[in-house]
């Protein structure tokens, strides 16, 4: 406020001045205090999903509204010592995350139900749910990794997780049966609606006949994208020799096992996707050319991957991106990494490839056309 004495007006100046910063200084103190207590979020909802809360709120699709009491009776309807108290401590933290709704009646009492968020939680009826990647990601072997995470800047060579396990991630799902079908679990859940959504916005796919996918996995991609596009009449599902040891049979699909550094089989268009993110720009350009060599002169590879915002901002995209850029560096390839689009696109023109398309999908993933001939 503007005051007619310069002594009034320097003591108001200070005075709010002193205020401000006090507030600000107030905002930063809580803030780190969020971040200080953070792991109990991801740590509460990997509690949730083995207790299978969601289940017991879901019933079927009811969703109705019920006390962390209630849940337990669907968890453990013979008693079991569990404690209602502590689970509603569990869900009051996830409510002011949004993952469940809580309703608080008169009587102070609480029950709670699933926000769409969670019902990502929630098996659909192939028993597959966004679930397991929460649980994938936060299994022994790869927690162990987190405290060592600091590595990664002092010795890139090797990532954390083969410092703290001894060897690399891949490596060490394969030679672990459940980890490996949790690791595939995890794929699936996250795939399986994701490919919808591509499917249902990217036409693509309109005029291919032979599909590779390279880095395929058990070949589920394939199979919806065969049975949205009839056109698609050959697919060829290539991944590592022990990844598609044990995957399932699928109408038209042929499992392919080899190494994408070696080389790719040939098809019209070579689909790739969720897999460029753990390789280096060497290895990634390695595998555009030798996609390119496997594709006709009109042919194209369409990938599928997180695109890198250029802008760092505090939106929940940039967030959950840079956030799955640092999971990647961690546990995957410390050379590995989220790109931008322009960084897919240099990457594309370096292999030799002439044109390229991004198309936004979903807002984590995006479709990334890189196509041979310029016309
Ligand atoms: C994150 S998974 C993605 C799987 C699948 N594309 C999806 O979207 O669900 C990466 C896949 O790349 C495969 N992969 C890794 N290195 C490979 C290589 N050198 N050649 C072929 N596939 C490879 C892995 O075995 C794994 O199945």
């Amino acid at each position: 406020m503007e005051m007619e004495m310069n002594g009034v007006t320097t003591t108001n100046t200070i005075t709010a001045t002193t205020t401000t910063t006090s507030e600000s200084q107030k905002k930063a103190r809580l803030a780190i205090l969020e971040l200080a207590h953070m792991v109990s979020v991801p740590m509460s909802l990997v509690a949730v999903i083995r207790l299978k809360v969601p289940q017991a709120i879901w019933q079927g699709g009811s969703n109705t509204p019920i006390s962390a009491s209630q849940i337990l009776a669907h968890i453990c309807p013979h008693g079991g010592g569990y404690d209602a108290e502590n689970l509603q401590r569990i869900l009051r933290l996830l409510a002011s995350y949004n993952i469940f709704v809580e309703h608080l009646n008169s009587r102070g009492e609480r029950k709670y139900s699933l926000t769409e968020i969670g019902k990502t939680l929630v098996d659909d009826t192939e028993g597959l749910s966004y679930a397991y990647y929460m649980l994938q990601h936060h299994q022994d072997a790869l927690m162990q990794a987190w405290p060592v995470m600091e590595e990664a800047v002092k010795d890139p060579t090797a990532e954390p997780f083969k410092k703290a396990n001894g060897e690399g991630a891949i490596s060490y799902y394969t030679k672990r049966p459940d980890e490996l079908k949790l690791a595939v679990k995890a794929l699936c859940g996250m795939s399986i609606p994701l490919m919808r959504e591509i499917l249902d916005s990217y036409d693509g796919f309109q005029g291919v006949e032979t599909l590779v996918d390279v880095g395929g996995n058990n070949g589920i991609s394939l199979r919806s994208i065969m049975e949205k596009y009839p056109n698609v009449s050959k697919g060829i599902n290539f991944d590592l020799p022990e990844m598609v040891a044990s995957a399932p049979h699928i109408p038209g699909v042929t499992h392919v096992g080899g190494d994408a550094f070696e080389s790719v089989p040939s098809g019209d268009a070579i689909f790739i996707k969720w897999v460029l993110l753990a390789w280096t720009d060497e290895e990634c350009k390695k595998v555009f050319q030798n996609c390119y060599k496997a594709l006709p002169a009109n042919g194209k590879v369409i990938a599928c991957e997180p695109v890198a915002p250029e802008m760092t901002d505090e939106s929940q995209r940039t967030r959950a991106l840079l956030g799955g850029d640092i999971f990647i560096m961690t546990m995957y390839r410390t050379k590995g990494k989220h790109r931008t689009e322009q960084q897919f696109k240099e990457l594309a023109t370096s292999a030799g490839f002439s044109r390229f398309h991004a198309f936004y999908v979903d807002p984590y993933m995006a479709v990334l056309e890189f196509h041979k001939s310029s016309i």
